[in-house]
This record gives structure tokens, C-alpha cells and sequence, in this order.
């Protein structure tokens, strides 16, 4: 059974960060393990997120765990602090693993604020030179690529060399609901040909986790040997099926079917 390793949060209300990793995970039959980063937690008034870190030493000590069974492919979402990205970077190169998923995760969805730019700075300096691939969506790809707010697929184009230039050997970037387009369009960059996802847009608030799952899809796909096109094309299909089958949790969130894909 293949192996792989999430560095990621934990989202208590189950639908993106380390549990929607697990829930995919299992979906693809890989063997999931976990490297908590980060506790988010929702005030049951309002749904207002606190995000409390884990510390390094912490994060550490379950990256040893699981690097001494080893891992044929891991991923990366909410990372908390610098000291853990530097932490994540160190142990990617020490460990030689060449099958590496970064979610640049900054913001929960609809919170276009960044409450710790020095984490995007990290990010782009230590992770996107070690990523085989990176999933930012429409917000995250602006941060990483600094060319600001993107609004077309000729600023996807742009943004996706720019972050080939800093290192990453691919990226997707996910136009999704952001995008002002008739479909959800994700752009696959690999350094030589720009090519453009589409699927049907799903009308729909019940999108949480979706970002989590496409990542953990492509991780999982890439674990059991598909080329880095082959996984994000069916991680695309995967996380298709999931917001179709979104649901409401409660009045203020509505979390992707992780396991729509498998029972259609
Ligand atoms: N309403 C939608 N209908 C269909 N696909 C969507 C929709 N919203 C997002 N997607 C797709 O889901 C995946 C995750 O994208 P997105 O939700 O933008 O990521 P994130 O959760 O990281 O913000 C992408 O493949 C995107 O195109
Ligand atoms: C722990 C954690 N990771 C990642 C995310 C981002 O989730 P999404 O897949 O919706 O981008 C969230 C959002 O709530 C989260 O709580
Ligand atoms: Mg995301």
C-alpha cells in the first residue's frame, strides 16, 4: 500500500485541513499520515475562526514518526508559523522526497486578508523550490507570483511562469468560483505548455475543503504513480464530483462529499 504524509491543520468542523486529507486519502487507497501543524477552531455564534499553532518541537517529533516508516508522496496546507515552513523545508530535503504536494494555504475561503504575510514570504522562498507541484488558488497564486489581484486567464498564465521562475516544477492554479467565468477553469503549468482544466460550474456555496481535497487528490494519485498531469487531471474530476455533492453541516458552512467521486 502506498504511503503518504500530510503536513497540514486540523479543521475540528471535518471538512478541509488534515480531515478532508484523510477522507481523500482513503477514497484513493493510500495509506494516510499526519503531521499536525495547527488547530482551527469555529465560534458556534458566528463560525469566527481561531487558529492556534502547534509548536515546532511538536510538529518535529510526528515528522520523525513518520519519515522513520517513509512515504511515497506528501502534501502540505495551513502551516502556522515560519519556524514549522522551515521546519517542512529542511525535512523535504534531509529525506530526499521527491513527490511533493504544496497547498499554499493562507487564508480560509472568502477571507481575501493575509494575517501572516512573513508565511507567504517562507513559503515562496524555501517550499516552491522543493514543490513538484503547487495548488494556490486565484488569491494565493497573486501573493506567491506578486502581480496583485488576478482576474483573467492571461494573469493565471503570467502568475504560473512566474512561479515556475521561483522554483516550483509545476503548478495548477485554481480559477475556480474566483474566477469571472462561464466554467470552473484551473490552469496546469509546467513550465513548457499552458494547459487549461475545465469543468462545469457547480452553483454552489458548499465548497469547503475543496482546495484541500483537489491537493490531497493529486498526492494520493501521484503516491500510486500517475505522471503530475495525470494527477491533477483526475484529482480535477475527483473534486468535481465532491462540491456536487457538497451539503450543509450548519447555517454558516456546507463541506464537500469527499467520497462523492467513488460513489457515483
Ligand atoms: N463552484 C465550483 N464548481 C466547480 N468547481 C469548483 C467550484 N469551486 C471550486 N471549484 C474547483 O475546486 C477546486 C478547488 O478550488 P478552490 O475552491 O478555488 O480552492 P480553495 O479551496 O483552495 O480556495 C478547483 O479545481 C476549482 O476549479
Ligand atoms: C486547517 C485548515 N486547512 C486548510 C483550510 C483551507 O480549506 P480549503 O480547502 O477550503 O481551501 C482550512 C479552511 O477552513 C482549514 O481550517
Ligand atoms: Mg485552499
Amino acid at each position: 500500500m502506498k504511503k503518504t504524509l500530510t503536513l497540514a491543520g486540523s479543521d475540528s468542523s471535518g471538512g478541509a485541513g488534515i480531515q478532508a486529507d484523510l477522507k481523500t486519502f482513503q477514497e484513493h487507497a493510500v495509506y494516510g499520515m499526519t503531521a499536525l501543524t495547527s488547530i482551527v477552531s469555529m465560534e458556534p455564534e458566528d463560525w469566527s475562526h481561531q487558529v492556534t499553532p502547534i509548536e515546532v518541537n511538536t510538529v518535529e517529533k510526528q515528522l520523525k514518526t513518520i519519515l522513520s516508516v517513509g512515504i511515497d508522496a506528501m502534501k502540505t496546507g495551513m502551516l502556522g508559523t515560519v519556524d514549522i515552513i522551515e521546519l517542512g523545508a529542511r525535512e523535504i530535503k534531509a529525506n530526499g522526497i521527491d513527490k511533493v504536494v504544496i497547498d499554499p494555504v493562507m487564508v480560509c475561503k472568502g477571507e481575501d486578508e493575509v494575517l501572516q504575510p512573513e508565511n507567504t514570504d517562507a513559503m515562496r522562498a524555501l517550499l516552491l523550490p522543493l514543490a513538484t507541484i503547487t495548488t494556490p488558488n486565484l488569491f494565493e497564486a497573486g501573493q506567491l507570483a506578486q502581480t496583485g489581484p488576478i482576474k483573467t486567464i492571461d494573469g493565471m498564465k503570467q502568475a504560473a511562469e512566474k512561479i515556475i521562475s521561483l522554483g516550483a516544477q509545476n503548478v495548477v492554479i485554481k480559477g475556480g468560483k474566483a474566477l469571472d467565468h462561464e466554467k470552473a477553469v484551473d490552469l496546469f503549468y509546467d513550465g513548457n505548455e499552458h494547459v487549461l482544466l475545465e469543468s462545469e460550474k457547480v452553483d454552489t456555496t458548499y465548497t469547503h475543503g475543496a482546495g484541500c481535497t483537489f491537493a490531497a487528490a493529486i498526492t494520493a494519485n501521484l503516491a500510486n504513480g500517475k505522471t503530475v498531469k495525470e494527477s491533477v487531471m483526475a484529482a480535477k474530476d475527483f473534486v468535481h464530483a465532491a462540491i456536487k455533492h457538497g451539503w450543509k453541516l450548519n447555517e454558516f458552512v456546507g463541506p464537500v462529499k469527499h467520497g462523492a467521486y467513488n460513489e457515483q
